[in-house]
Parts: structure tokens; sequence; C-alpha cells
């Protein structure tokens, strides 16, 4: 799977002309994508069912559900990597995909460097400062030149966020971003990513088993377990019996990291 699927406007439409991904004339409309009972099955498998899923421009949603929900298998219906068994997906206007995946792993065998990934981006889509924005929000001028295969893990997140920005997608999909990061890095990415200024707006679908971000602001969060069991506003789903029987023990008694000083010295300190 690539790093970040991106369709320009172009490719988009070819797109709904050979597959799944049907257009719709670009109106005064605000919805961007639409879902409509989607199901997707692997011979006598159903692994997503019966999904109605609209997303507006700009807007921001949470996926959540348990391992082996369909999380990904949904992801991978919208970027386009695998055709709906029945349903229909329906872009409303031409899609711009980033996407940051779960996982980037790099064969030993092949020298990529950061710059070389970041390379593969639109050059033109952003302006010179806008480019700098990112590249000094995600701190990545002194990572240019290192092999992605070398990389700590939020290091390859801030890396991979930065290659989907940099086409300036309208929608975003981050499958799990913060996993494998400390929590005061997974902190710094979701503030990131909920203060994005205004050249970056974009619409998001987060998939996250954070439920401490999801369940907190006013995005709208999905739960999928196959089929969607509830959604709505944090404040909303917290109540229902669906979350409640899938999250309430989790959720009643929230991990809150306690940044604090410690005696710990860095490397370099001992030297
Ligand atoms: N290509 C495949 N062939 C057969 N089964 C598959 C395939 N891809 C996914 N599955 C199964 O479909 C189910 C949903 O998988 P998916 O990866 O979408 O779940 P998920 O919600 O993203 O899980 P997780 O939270 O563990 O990442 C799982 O039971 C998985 O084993």
């Amino acid at each position: 799977m690539s790093p970040s699927a991106s369709l320009t406007p172009q490719q988009s439409k070819s797109t709904l002309d050979n597959g799944h991904i049907h257009n719709t004339s670009n109106d005064s409309n605000s919805k961007l994508l639409s879902l409509n009972d989607v199901n997707y099955d692997i011979g006598r498998q159903r692994l997503v069912a019966h999904i109605n899923i609209d997303i507006a421009v700009n807007e921001t949603v949470s996926l959540i559900g348990p391992n082996g929900a369909g999380k990904s298998t949904l992801v991978k219906l919208i970027l386009g990597l695998i055709t709906p068994t029945d349903g229909k997906i329906t872009a409303h206007q031409p899609l711009q995909l980033g996407y940051v995946p779960q996982r980037f792993t790099v064969p030993p065998i092949l020298p990529l460097r950061v710059q070389d990934l970041l390379a593969q981006a639109h050059k033109h889509r952003l302006t010179p400062e806008q480019r700098q924005f990112i590249f000094d929000n995600l701190s990545l001028t002194h990572l240019l030149t290192r092999q992605m295969r070398y990389l700590s893990g939020g290091e390859t997140q801030r890396v991979l966020l930065a290659r989907a920005l940099l086409d300036k997608p309208n929608l975003l999909i981050l499958d799990e971003p913060m996993q494998g990061l400390d929590p005061d890095t997974e902190v710094w990415l979701y503030q990131f990513i909920d203060e994005l200024p205004d050249f970056l707006r974009c619409a998001m679908l987060v998939v996250s088993h954070d439920l401490h971000w999801v369940m907190k602001g006013s995005r709208r969060v999905i739960c999928l377990n196959k089929h969607i069991c509830c959604e709505g506003q944090p404040s909303e789903l917290a109540m229902t019996h669906e979350f409640q029987k899938l999250f309430g023990h989790h959720y009643e008694q929230p991990y809150v990291h306690q940044p604090h000083d410690c005696e710990h010295h860095a490397p370099s300190e001992l030297l």
C-alpha cells in the first residue's frame, strides 16, 4: 500500500469512470463523500456490512471499533484499494486523498531517504512558505537526508503526515496514526492535526483507539463493529448501550499521562 494515496482531480475522474467511486457534480452541497449501503465480502466472510456514511467538506470524523471490526477495510474502500461487493461510494467533488497508514516499513534493500519520499508529493499545490510551515512544524529539516528505515516511530509518523499534507488533500485519512508513539508525542501530534492552519483545512477520517482524544471535542464519532453500531457527538455516544458495551469499561477509567520531572538522563548527559 502506498504511504500516501493521492488522486488529482483528473485521476479522480478516471477512477470514477473505471471503478466503484461515482462522481456527482460539484454543486453547493457541502458533502464531500458518501458511502451508501456498502458491503465488502471476502469469500463467504462479510468484513463490513451496510455502511452508510456521509463526510462533509472540512469535517473531522473519528472511527473507532474493536480489533477486527473492519476499520482498515473501510479505509481501503474509501481509498479505492478495494471495491465494494455491494453499495456505492460517491465523491461529490474531485477527491484529493492524503493517507497516513497504520504501518510503514521499508525493505532493507531499498534506500529511501526522507527527502526522496517527500519529493513524491505535489510540488506546486502549496506555496514555498506553506511548505516551509509543514517542514518547520513537523521538525523535518534535520531528517531530510536520513534513511526512512532508521527513523523512530514518532519521526516516521511526522514524515508520513508531511508527505500527505504536502499534497493539500481535501480528505486526509489517518489510520491509527499514533501507534507506537509515546504519550507526549501522541498529544503533540493530535494537537497538530486539531489545529491545522486554514490553508491545510480538510476533511479528516481518523481511525483511533485513543478514546480520550476521540471522546473530547466535538468531532463526530462513528463506532464500527462490522456494521455501524452507533454514531454521533461524543456526549451522545457515551450514553449509548452499544458504546458502553464495547468501550464502557475502558472509558470509565481513563489513563491520564501526567508529565513529571524525572531523574533519567539523556544518553548525551551520561557521556
Ligand atoms: N484480505 C483478507 N482476507 C481475509 N480476511 C481479512 C482480510 N483482510 C482483513 N480480513 C479480516 O477482516 C476483519 C477486519 O479486518 P480489519 O483489518 O479491517 O479490522 P480493523 O478494525 O482495522 O482491526 P484492527 O483494529 O485490529 O487494526 C478481520 O477479522 C481480518 O482478519
